[in-house]
């Protein structure tokens, strides 16, 4: 009597397990499985597998944002601390965990602005110096939330939460070479990004006056010099040069649209402490202390290449001359109210000087002798020479670089020894011989 149905419901078992239809399921799911293996691992995706990890990786938002001790964080972070002859601003600092970033925060915060950072923490460059940073900031009373500015969801809430006047966007894909390796993470953070960040600032209430990170290598094939502003722009040689381009007409459009004050700084290869290290200042001084080559681009019948090196301290000049003098944005409610401020700075040194002299410079500061390949400056987005004409900064933002290439060096050394390799002698000299104060040191 017992066994009847269980017999039965084996027999059904069997008849179910014969029949075709668990085989099909069984089939399709193992096929799943392998074409997901495929993709996965397979050497094809291998070529694109390096853009989409930084896809992913500049995609990633925080886990954690929201709830009501962040927004007490946000808050205390954003307020003004104004002393009696500064009337402060509340600033936005996206990529506050970068290297012009990190200075220019910490420089706002030390006049008594307010400041919250926003940076994705990428591993473009080793983020254990960008968690560096971001530690120092701390110590200054800056919270840095970890997100991205394609997160329009977090940028609405900081804008909710915080009124902010002005948005200090330096959040970006840079290095030159670089976008031939990975071009869709300079679409994804330097157009995207941008758009992104536009759309928030155009919605808030108030709308903020935006200040960008736009680059001298919008000048591309340019061969007048120096650049001037009103030069063309139109023959950019790399896609990161391109992007930043994109840049300045995006701007444009959410100006005239929108209403919303905008003002974009070419920077021309910014240098120092707390620097890139994807920068050739960087990897030289790397690569001649550890004994390794280096290699030093030259033109068409060895004929220079040279940069118009700007020290950091300069740049964090020019970029809050150019928070000082916004004017307030127009719009309301995502509606222009009246036509707004559109402006555009070149931040340079106005002196170039060869590479070949950067690399004599740290021969003499680091005192090793470099192993130097001298080798045709690869078509990779290189242009062999840059020089800005800064009249229109200084007459506008009040912007005077005063550091020049061999000072400027002599405290980004000091700084790098005493960041990577404390105990060395010439880290000892270094501190003792007084290498100049940079902002942070
Ligand atoms: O002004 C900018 O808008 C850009 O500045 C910076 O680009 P660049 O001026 O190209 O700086 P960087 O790579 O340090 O090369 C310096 C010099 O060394 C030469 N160089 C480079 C590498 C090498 O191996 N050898 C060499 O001679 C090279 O030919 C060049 O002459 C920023 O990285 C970029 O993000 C952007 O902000």
């Amino acid at each position: 009597m017992d066994k009847a149905p269980f017999h039965h419901q084996r027999l059904q078992n069997r008849s179910l397990f014969r029949s075709p239809l668990p085989k099909l399921v069984l089939w399709s799911i193992l096929f799943i499985v392998i074409l997901f293996l495929f993709f996965h691992f397979s050497p094809t995706s291998q070529s694109s597998s390096s853009s989409s990890r930084i896809d992913r990786r500049s995609l990633r938002t925080s886990a954690a944002w929201g709830g009501a001790a962040w927004e007490k964080r946000v808050r205390s972070s954003a307020r003004i601390r104004s002393s009696h002859n500064h009337h402060g601003i509340s600033v936005l600092v996206t990529g506050a965990a970068g290297f012009v970033g990190s200075h220019c925060s910490i420089a706002l915060k030390r006049r008594g602005d307010g400041v919250l950072g926003l940076d994705n923490f990428n591993d473009y460059y080793e983020p254990s110096l960008k968690r560096a940073r971001q530690a120092m900031l701390e110590r200054a009373g800056i919270f840095i939330v970890d997100g991205d500015v394609n997160d329009a969801h977090l940028l609405r809430k900081l804008f909710d939460v915080v009124p902010f006047t002005h948005v200090l966007h330096l959040a970006a894909q840079a290095g030159v070479r670089y976008a031939m390796k990975n071009p869709s993470s300079y679409v994804h953070s330097n157009v995207a990004g941008l758009v992104s960040l536009f759309e928030a600032a155009k919605s808030a209430t108030p709308q903020p006056a935006v200040v960008w990170a736009s680059s001298s290598s919008v000048y591309g094939l340019n061969k007048k010099v120096p650049f001037s502003e009103v030069d063309r722009t139109d023959r950019p040689a790399s896609l990161y040069a391109a992007t930043k381009k994109a840049g300045e007409e995006i701007a444009h459009v959410y100006n005239h649209i929108y209403g919303l004050s905008i003002t974009g700084l070419r920077f021309f290869t910014v240098y120092g402490p707390w620097g890139r290290p994807d920068m050739a200042y960087f990897f030289f001084t790397r690569d001649m202390l550890r004994g390794k080559s280096i290699s030093v681009f030259e033109g068409p019948d060895h004929s220079t290449v040279a940069r118009d090196f700007t020290y950091i301290d300069d740049i964090v000049s020019g970029c809050l001359g150019a928070l000082d003098t916004t004017e307030k944005s127009t719009g309301t409610g995502g509606k222009k109210r009246g036509s707004a401020q559109l402006r555009v700075f070149n931040l340079g040194n106005t002196s170039p000087l060869p590479v070949s002299q950067l690399v004599g410079i740290l021969e003499r500061l680091l005192k090793v002798k470099a192993d130097k390949k001298i080798i045709k400056m690869p078509r990779n987005g290189d242009v062999q020479y840059t020089h800005a004409n800064i009249s229109h900064a200084q007459a506008q933002l009040g912007y005077q670089p005063t550091t020049d290439l061999e000072t400027g060096l002599k405290k980004f050394v000091k700084w790098y020894l005493q960041y990577y390799d404390p105990s060395s002698s010439l880290s000892k000299k270094g501190r003792s011989g007084g290498g100049g104060s940079s902002s942070f040191l």
